[in-house]
């Protein structure tokens, strides 16, 4: 079992470069295989999420040879198999994009219910309506979802009940090689939708509107290879500008969309830090005075749920009560509990977090529910007195490419050791 051990107390500084979107990344990586070309795309993070998706795309026959560390070549031409079997999508939500990726190649689809971060129900409802509205029938047996269009897909009116990221990323996959006009309302404007479909209008597909409400799909025979390099992470920048105040330290965070990263630059604003933006980059400087406050995540550009644990985390730094409202899931403050054994002061109730700043934490042993619980661990560690034991790292490394080695170049003192279950923790 492998776990950080951070040891609380420096002030971050320096400068760190952001990788490449996961959410991004594992909707552009399925997309690939609706080209009739092989692709080169670059800015590919180097998580295990990607791990899994490369293992995806080779057990059905598709080419992928990993040109370096972030560039990848991805050839399509020869699919074999539209399967995507249960161990590769459980610990993986972004494998439910072969659903919409296969049917638009190959006209079905076998893919098993997917994983991911436990936040509370995720249901596919509105997938499975989006993707019936333009021609594929299918049912969901012992766990598969199975899809197929006996006619071909043919462009449809489609109205979220609800705005999802997944399932827009999903109808416009299907859609982009259907016939005819697709129309998404209520679409989800998340940064990763429009890269998506930039990189699928790269291949010649006609997408207008991504990053508004009204998406529309003109349906198109063939789509090209290109070349493509995927946008920054918005959510690894937003932790590290996180850290810089959690930590009194002075960030620098290179390879940025400072458009993408308002909603977080305005609450740290609001909380006490400074925040400089340039044009590809963004300084945070922790001034250590940290000030209540409250948010409630929502859908893009609110401020995104992704960065709720982290900013809950920092809050439990600062004087006064806040309150946190999550916005688009059910249960996401189970990793609550562990910040109470740093000596975090937060209630909860329903999806609702009373914060009471104490203006310190304690390292302790605790462990990363989900990817973003994880990383709160971190900065909880970071900012804390004393040693912090974080397990379950192997979540933290679906979406953080490097995290150790870019936390020990700002100064960070955090290791990842092996320590077998059962095993005493290491004294330091
Ligand atoms: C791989 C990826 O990009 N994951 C992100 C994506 O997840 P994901 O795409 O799963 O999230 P959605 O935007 O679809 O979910 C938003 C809300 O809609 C509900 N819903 C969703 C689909 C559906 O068919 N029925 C339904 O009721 C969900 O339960 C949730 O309450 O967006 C979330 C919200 O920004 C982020 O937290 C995740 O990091
Ligand atoms: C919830 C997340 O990811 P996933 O949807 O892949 O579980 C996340 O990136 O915070």
């Amino acid at each position: 079992m492998e776990k950080y051990v951070i040891k609380g107390g420096n002030r971050l500084q320096g400068e760190v470069t952001v990788s490449g979107a996961k959410n991004a990344a594992v909707a552009i990586l399925p997309a690939a295989i609706l080209s009739d070309e092989p692709c080169t795309i670059e800015n590919v993070p180097n998580i295990s999420d990607i791990d899994c998706t490369i293992k995806i795309l080779t057990q059905m026959g598709v080419q992928v040879k990993i040109i370096n560390k972030s560039t990848l070549y991805i050839d399509p031409r020869h699919i074999v198999n539209p399967t995507v079997p249960y161990d590769l999508t459980k610990n993986m939500r972004a494998s439910y994009y072969f659903l919409g990726a296969l049917l638009g190649k190959a006209g079905s689809a076998r893919v098993s219910m997917p994983g991911g971060c436990d936040l509370g129900a995720r249901p596919i409802d509105q997938h499975l309506k989006g993707l019936a509205s333009l021609g594929a029938d299918g049912a969901v047996d012992h766990g598969m979802v199975h899809l197929e269009s006996k006619n071909g897909l043919k462009g449809a009116h489609i109205y979220f009940d609800i705005v999802t990221v997944g399932a827009t990323i999903n109808v416009m996959l299907a859609a982009v090689k259907a016939t005819g006009l697709t129309v998404i309302e209520n679409a989800a404007k998340e940064p990763h939708i429009v890269d998506l479909a930039n990189f699928l209008n790269s291949m010649g597909a006609e997408i207008m509107g991504a990053g508004t409400d009204v998406i529309k799909i003109r349906g198109v025979k063939h789509l090209h290879g290109t070349q493509y390099s995927i946008i920054p992470d918005q959510i690894e920048a937003g932790t590290f500008m996180v850290m810089a105040a959690a930590t009194k330290g002075n960030i620098l965070i290179k390879n940025v969309i400072p458009k993408h990263l308002e909603s977080i630059s305005v609450k740290l604003e609001k909380i006490g830090a400074i925040v400089e933006e340039y044009d590809d980059s963004i300084r945070v400087i922790g001034t250590g005075r940290l000030e209540k406050t409250s948010i409630k995540t929502l859908p893009h550009p609110g401020f995104p749920t992704d960065m709720q644990p982290q900013i809950t985390t920092l809050l439990t730094l600062a004087e006064g009560t806040s309150i946190v409202t999550e916005g688009i899931w059910d249960n996401r403050f189970k990793y609550v509990d562990e910040l109470r054994r740093m000596g975090a002061d937060i209630s909860v109730d329903g999806k609702v977090a009373v914060i009471e700043g104490t203006g310190h934490l304690m390292g302790a042993p605790v462990k990363a529910t989900d990817l973003r619980a994880g990383v709160a661990m971190i900065i909880a560690g970071l900012a804390a007195s004393g040693i912090t034991e974080i397990e379950d790292i192997h979540h933290i490394e679906r979406g953080y490419e490097d995290i150790e080695l870019k936390l020990r170049a700002l100064g960070a003192d955090i290791k990842k050791i092996h320590s077998p279950e059962n095993e005493m923790p290491l004294a330091l």
